[in-house]
């Protein structure tokens, strides 16, 4: 006897826990699978470690100049089993928090232990993840949360790289570190592993870091992260071999016609993350993937119609926010079979590197190509009295706004709460708070959201074209 649902949910990450828990509330007899513990990789490797690495980073900055506040530290060095061992129980904490497994309980929700993969359209195998024994399971529709794996680049030797998952089992904080690949998740190991006191050396093919930011943006963290001593090189041409030395690991690569190497302790490779495609059957299912991703149409359906994809798997927007709001409407889609969309006109997103960085909507750049007469001014922090208070003048905050200076396109902010502002002025955005009404908005002093106040009204001051 197989058992048999109205919804399979293949992962339990935050798509496939959203998309679970809404197409149970929906009336669907729905069962998810998972081959990990739950929580995917938000919780159990992305997210979360990087947040408590990145607040150890915060800390060691801190305590490197606590001295001129009056406080006396005598040693400043990171402990790596200590820091190692805080990060597991602080996931093991928020794994808690969120008790992923409960709430399928309680919403009679089938958690399925294992590995799941097609083996026809409407049916999946289910291995146990000791590979022990398997189990099918049918179900007339299946969403699928997959989400996605780092991408080990194809180059002699990529097997001594270390993969940003595996950071944590590193037996020593390495004492010199290149990470190829400035993403998000490269930026942010760069600040972890520089603060940690590490010689970090950064490489990225595209001509600039974090090159979805806006240009300001990933100008001003590149500046900062060479005034912390980390060597930036962009627009490399290809990495070209790892290989062993007597002391360490040497990277080599190529850029501007030339071969170049250094030797490190680790080499850390963030460069990419293409969906986790490759052990599901999709052919057996007629499920269509390219170029590391499951496409969908606007609801989120795959190539084939009772097949939907949510989260990082599709290759949209891999971002938690994302996965939730895109879990909610494939969910909805599959059980009522309507046709939610998720345009996700407005989503906030940033990274905790030193200085933070955060963004919403369109960047300069892609405003001026939908109108060059729009409008945007850049509020630097150290003009605002809380990041001069706090020691921390470095960033600013830059608004975009139609032509007319009605309504923000888009918001870009770099420094100290970065990521809070942008979060402050989403809000406004999503409410559809106009320019006008931003600038009379009475902001508590002194705080960074302070900077939006100052340059909605310095938008104003901008002539409108009409
Ligand atoms: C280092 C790092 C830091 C990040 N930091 C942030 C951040 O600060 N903010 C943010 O918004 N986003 C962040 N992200 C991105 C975020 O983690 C992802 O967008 C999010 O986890 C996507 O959720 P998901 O459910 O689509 O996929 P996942 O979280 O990857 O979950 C997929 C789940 O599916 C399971 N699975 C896969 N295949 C199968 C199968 N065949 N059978 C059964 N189970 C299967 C996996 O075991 C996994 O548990 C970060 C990512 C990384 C790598
Ligand atoms: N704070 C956050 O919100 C956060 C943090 C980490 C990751 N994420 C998300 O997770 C996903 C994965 O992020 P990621 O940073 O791991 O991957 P990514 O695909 O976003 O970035 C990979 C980077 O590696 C570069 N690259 C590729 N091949 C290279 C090569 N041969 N040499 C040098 N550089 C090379 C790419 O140009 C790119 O800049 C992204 O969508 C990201 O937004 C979000």
């Amino acid at each position: 006897m197989i058992d048999s649902y109205d919804v399979l949910v293949v992962g339990a990450g935050p798509a496939g826990t959203a998309a679970a828990l809404r197409a149970a509330e929906l009336g669907a007899r729905v069962g998810v699978v998972e081959a990990g513990p739950t929580g995917g990789t938000c919780v159990n490797t992305g997210c979360v470690p990087t947040r408590v690495l990145a607040k150890t980073a915060r800390l060691m900055r801190e305590v490197r100049t606590a001295d001129t506040y009056g406080i006396s530290v005598t040693e400043q060095r990171i402990d790596w089993p200590t820091t190692v061992a805080r990060v597991r129980a602080t996931v093991d904490r928020v794994r808690a928090t969120k008790d992923d497994a409960g709430r399928f309980d309680g919403a009679d929700v089938d958690l399925l232990r294992g590995r799941a993969r097609f083996v026809s359209p409407h049916e999946l195998e289910v291995r146990d993840a000791d590979g022990s024994g398997t189990r099918r399971v049918r179900a007339e529709t299946v969403i699928l949360c997959v989400g996605g794996h780092s991408r080990r680049l194809p180059v002699p030797g990529a097997e001594l790289a270390t993969m940003p998952e595996e950071v944590l089992e590193l037996p020593d904080l390495p004492r010199r570190v290149a990470v190829v690949g400035a993403g998000n998740t490269g930026a942010q190991l760069v600040t972890i592993f520089n603060a940690f006191g590490s010689d970090v050396t950064l490489l990225e093919v595209a001509p600039r870091i974090l090159a979805q930011t806006d240009p300001d943006v990933s100008a001003h963290v590149t500046a900062a992260f060479r005034d912390q001593g980390v060597h930036v090189e962009t627009g490399i041409e290809t990495v070209e071999r790892l290989e062993r030395t007597d002391d360490g690991v040497r990277l080599a690569w190529r850029a501007e016609g030339e071969a170049r190497d250094v030797v490190v302790d680790a080499v850390v490779m963030s460069t990419g993350w293409p969906a986790a495609v490759e052990d599901l059957g999709l052919d057996a299912a007629g499920v269509h993937a390219e170029k590391g991703r499951i496409p969908v149409d606007e609801y989120l359906a795959s190539n084939v119609g009772h097949v939907y994809v949510a989260g990082d798997a599709n290759g949209m927007a891999m971002l938690v926010q994302a996965a939730n709001s895109e879990a909610e409407a494939a969910a909805r889609n599959a059980v009522l079979g309507t046709t939610v969309r998720t345009p996700h006109r407005l989503l906030p997103a940033g990274g905790f590197t030193d200085p933070d960085y955060a963004d919403v909507g369109l960047t300069e750049p892609e405003a001026r190509e939908r109108d060059e007469h729009c409008v945007s001014v850049l509020v630097p922090y150290d003009e605002l009295e809380r990041p001069v208070i706090d020691d921390r003048p470095r960033g600013f905050l830059k608004l975009v706004a139609d032509r007319r200076r009605e309504y923000l396109l888009g918001a870009h902010a770099v420094g100290e709460n970065a990521v809070e502002v942008i979060q402050a002025v989403t809000t406004a955005m999503a409410a559809g708070v106009d320019v006008a009404t931003l600038a009379q908005v009475e902001f508590a002093y002194p705080t960074y959201t302070a900077a939006i106040g100052v340059a909605a009204r310095r938008l104003l001051e901008v002539p409108a074209v009409r």
